[in-house]
């Protein structure tokens, strides 16, 4: 089975491109932010400690569930605002994400799909890249990213940049990634070079799935593979967590 890890900037598009993955290539896709969401639903480990640190204020009521949730908006100006703050936010949230994450793969590969994307903003500040067989970035010019976020969040020009700040800028991402989908014109133009990538993911697995599923020592030992010869890359280039 292929992993992918799909990364860009914060609103370059990456829900854009996976939407398309699911819709039109019937591709599994696991979002990274969906399961940060699932991770602080009410009365997990996570959310206490978060409570626990910041107090009732980064809670909201639910309506429809009649119940406290995490009030996302206020745990943002926090994790944005703060490195020291955000860091330990990572320090909770991270490991839990980690955990559900692995679980979804081996779902994927139980359930034979020859192809697995995982949808992860931060990849590369998180050094995930090292666990993935191919890094895949979705990139937008730094001024489109700002524009579109300002449009899409209806925020300032001044808290766009604190968002983006908060990541690696979207061009150093580019010479880490080992594929890059461009989405700086329009939807077609980036459905199109979603359908050239998923051809070359296509041209990547073939068979070879079925045999791994057929044997799992041979996908423990490749997986084992990537990430012994990505960690030695990487310490070869002198890469380090952000
Ligand atoms: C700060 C939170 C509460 C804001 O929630 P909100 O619903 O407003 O935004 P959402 O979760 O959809 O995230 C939107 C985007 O913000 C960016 N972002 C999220 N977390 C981080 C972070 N720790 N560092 C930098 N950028 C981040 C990503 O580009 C992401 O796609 C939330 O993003 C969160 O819990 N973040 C910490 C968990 C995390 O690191 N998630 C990234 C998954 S790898
Ligand atoms: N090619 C495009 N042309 C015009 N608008 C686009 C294009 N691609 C994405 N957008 C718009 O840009 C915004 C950001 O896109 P999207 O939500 O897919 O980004 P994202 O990378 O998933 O964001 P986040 O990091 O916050 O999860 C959305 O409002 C989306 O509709």
């Amino acid at each position: 089975m292929l992993v992918v890890g799909l990364t860009g900037g914060i609103s370059t598009g990456k829900s854009t491109v996976t939407q398309r993955l699911r819709e039109e290539h019937k591709i599994k896709v696991v979002d990274l932010d969906a399961v940060a969401r699932q991770v602080v639903e009410p009365h997990t480990p996570a959310l206490r400690q978060i409570v626990d640190r910041y107090g009732k204020e980064v809670l909201r009521w639910d309506d429809k569930t009649q119940q406290e949730v995490l009030d996302r908006p206020s745990l943002g100006k926090i994790l944005f605002n703060d490195k020291a703050e955000k860091k330990w936010i990572e320090g909770v949230l991270h490991p839990a994400i980690l955990k559900r994450t692995a679980w979804e793969v081996l779902k994927a590969y139980a359930s034979l799909h020859s192809i697995v994307v995982l949808d992860v903003p931060l990849l590369f500040e998180a050094t995930l890249h090292r666990y993935v067989g191919l890094a895949a970035l979705v990139y937008c010019s730094p001024q489109t990213q700002l524009q579109r976020l300002m449009a899409r969040d209806s925020v300032s020009k001044e808290e766009a940049e604190k968002k983006m700040a908060a990541q690696f800028p979207i061009d150093d991402k580019v010479s880490l990634a080992d594929q890059v989908i461009h989405n700086d014109g329009t939807r077609e133009d980036t459905h199109r070079e979603v359908a050239m990538v998923v051809q070359q993911w296509r041209d990547r697995t073939r068979w070879w799935y079925v045999v791994q599923w057929l044997c799992p020592p041979l996908a423990a030992a490749q997986a084992a593979w990537i990430i012994w010869s990505k960690k030695k890359q990487g310490e070869s280039k002198g890469e380090k967590r952000e």
